[in-house]
């Protein structure tokens, strides 16, 4: 299912707050407010079957866009369809073929055993006990629900939950799933069983996804798309590397020489920075420079943006026979980082 997104903005209105006496009546009545647009006029396009990364820094407007998605609050202006329906207008149609998972609080019955959970929810959906039955087969296998089948949701550690939650919300199997945080607060081990299982439902069960993480690791392994809002607004939207890319981080190479090398000299613009910084600094603005040289080892930053992979490799064949070549990205942390 497609999400098409037209110059949604949201403003919400908070009655501004009296002191003195009465402070709480004359706030009731009060006319005066204090508007915060949470979200300024924002636009996009998720085709069926993408994969997409929705961050931004706390309190950016990425609650109050999926709110707006999922219908649960109505734009003041713009316009969201969800496979050509308004999910605020048409919620009973939409909500059918949504899926919803907050890592923050359980969609569960605290008290309830898991499988009573699944019970009710099959019933509100409609689910014959043919599918019903057939789904939770397949999930139970995938994410290991039998452990816990019976136990009540509060018992359930962090990863069960989130496990069981999932598997709840592809019980009416839903074509587009929002996701929101549903890595926090897991261990290492939790986390890529998660990870895992999602790549499953996009890869093999084609399932469209909007993952709203703080975590840019599931950004990295699962998103091909990111898009970044900023106060409102999308200040990014395109593909994970070319975000990595467009930030200009540089790449490290590590490479080892066979026998004698020669660096030609204003490759060295970083090592000779180091010892004299006046006269290297017209030479900083070379797309590759050496930043160490250990025995055998020439440390190289590389500024992927102006110089291809392959031209890299070519430079560096030319300084000598190549026994070996590492190479590392910079960090996606330090990537966003620089985008907030
Ligand atoms: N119901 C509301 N009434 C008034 N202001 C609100 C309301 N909901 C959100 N806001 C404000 O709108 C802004 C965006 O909030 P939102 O929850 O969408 O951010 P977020 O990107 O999801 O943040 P986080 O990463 O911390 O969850 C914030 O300044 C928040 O205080």
């Amino acid at each position: 299912m497609n999400i098409e997104v037209t110059e949604i903005r949201k403003q919400f209105k908070t009655p501004v707050t009296r002191e003195g006496r009465f402070a709480g009546l004359r706030t009731l009545f009060s006319r005066d407010y204090i508007v915060k647009e949470a979200v300024r006029g924002i636009s996009f396009q998720v085709d069926s079957g993408e994969f997409i990364g929705y961050i931004g820094p706390n309190g950016a407007g990425k609650s109050t866009t999926i709110k707006m998605l999922t219908g649960i609050l109505h734009p003041t202006s713009g316009k969201v369809l969800l496979g050509g329906m308004d999910p605020h207008k048409e919620r009973r149609q939409t909500v059918r073929r949504l899926g919803v998972v907050f890592g923050q609080r359980s969609g569960l019955w605290w008290d309830l055993p898991v499988k009573d959970s699944y019970d009710i929810l099959t019933e509100m959906y409609g689910v014959t006990p043919a599918d019903k039955k057939r789904r939770l087969d397949q999930f139970a296998e995938l994410l290991d629900l039998h452990e816990f089948w019976a136990t009540p949701v509060r018992k359930l550690s962090l990863g069960q939950r989130m496990r069981a939650d999932l598997a709840a919300a592809m019980l009416h199997d839903p074509d587009l799933l929002f996701l929101d945080e549903p890595t926090i607060g897991l261990d290492v081990n939790a986390k890529r069983n998660i990870r895992q299982f999602l790549k499953i439902l996009n890869e093999q069960f084609g399932k469209t996804i909007l993952l709203t993480t703080h975590d840019m690791d599931d950004i990295e392994q699962l998103c091909k798309r990111v898009m970044v809002i900023n106060e409102g607004q999308l200040s990014y939207d395109g593909t994970t590397q070319g975000l990595r890319d467009s930030i200009g981080l540089p790449t490290l190479f590590r490479v080892a020489f066979r026998g004698a090398f020669h660096i030609p000299e204003h490759f060295q613009a970083s090592l000779s920075e180091r010892n004299n910084p006046i006269i290297s600094s017209s030479l900083i603005n070379m797309p590759i420079h050496v930043t160490k040289v250990q025995d055998n080892i020439v440390t190289v930053e590389a500024n992927r943006q102006e110089w291809s992979t392959m031209d890299i490799l070519r430079e560096l064949e030319g300084w000598g026979e190549i026994d070996d070549i590492d190479m590392e990205e910079p960090d996606f942390e330090d990537v966003i980082h620089r985008v907030y």
